[in-house]
């Protein structure tokens, strides 16, 4: 199975050690793909260095200096995530084309879509007994980094793989009235997501989960649930149907 893991849920190194013990736990189970982002780290080290960047429709405008940093940040990050999660190698998706992508929009700079997905390379690291913990930088046309929305790249990676896809951030699933953790969703369907995203209940990070969700779905993954990284045994029971919100053709 894929594991979505986003900086929101990553802010603090215990935190972040905990979601990769539960990870290496649940992977004597099943093989495990980790895909991770980093927003928060992201922005941290442009902030450091002076460099601005904006969300258009939750994606960042990617300028070259921009994605310098992304990827200087992304790369760091996933060496401590890969060291966390033990019998695992870190990798971008730059490195064996894992993730090729194009420009999605010029207007956003270096922003990629995904276009394809290494999955035999991922296979051949499963069948070994390693953990894959892939970065969200993918390899665009002319060779360049182009910067992927992590959610959008572990959903790529879920449907090349037809393997099921948790989403671990900082809530507890899809809240029908956010921030209110009682009305979260236990499932939502293709006509449900569409109608939060249009009445504005889903909104922001939460799209490019829901619309990754869906795009797994729609590729042969057999499931997928978005939950919380923040608390302990989420990862275990989400893959079980028993946290989360799992989203449904
Ligand atoms: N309906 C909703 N239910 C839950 N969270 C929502 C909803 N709509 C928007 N959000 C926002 O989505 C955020 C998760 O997305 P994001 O911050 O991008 O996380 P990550 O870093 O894990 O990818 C939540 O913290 C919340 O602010
Ligand atoms: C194009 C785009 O927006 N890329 C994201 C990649 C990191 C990411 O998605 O990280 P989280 O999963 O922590 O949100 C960014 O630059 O922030």
């Amino acid at each position: 199975m894929i594991v979505k893991y986003g900086g929101n849920a990553m802010k603090s190194l215990d935190l972040r050690r905990a979601v990769a013990a539960e990870i290496a736990a649940l992977r004597a189970e099943y093989p495990v793909v980790v895909v991770h982002g980093g927003g928060p780290v992201i922005e941290r080290e442009l902030a450091a260095r002076g460099v601005t960047s904006e969300f258009r429709g939750g994606l960042r405008v990617t300028t070259p200096q921009a994605m310098d940093v992304v990827e200087m940040a992304l790369c760091q990050l996933n060496k401590q995530l890969s060291q966390d999660v033990g019998a695992a190698v870190g990798l971008m998706g730059r490195d064996s084309a894992l993730l090729r992508a194009e420009v999605l929009d010029p207007d956003l700079g270096r922003v990629g879509r995904v276009t394809g997905v290494n999955a035999a390379l991922l296979r051949t690291l499963l069948g070994a007994g390693i953990t894959p913990v892939l970065g969200c930088v993918a390899l665009g046309p002319d060779g360049e980094a182009l910067n992927v929305n992590a959610d959008t790249a572990a959903g790529a990676v879920a449907g090349a793989l037809n393997d099921g896809i948790v989403f671990l951030t900082d809530v507890d699933g899809v809240y029908r009235a956010y921030p209110d953790p009682a009305s979260r969703a236990a499932t939502l369907t293709r006509a449900e997501v569409e109608e939060g995203v249009a009445q504005g209940w889903i909104a922001g990070g939460m799209i490019p989960k829901v619309r990754a969700a869906l795009d797994a779905l729609d590729r042969g993954a057999p499931f997928a649930v978005i939950a919380s990284g923040m608390q302990a045994g989420v990862l275990a029971a989400a893959t079980r149907g028993e946290a989360g919100t799992r989203i449904t053709p």
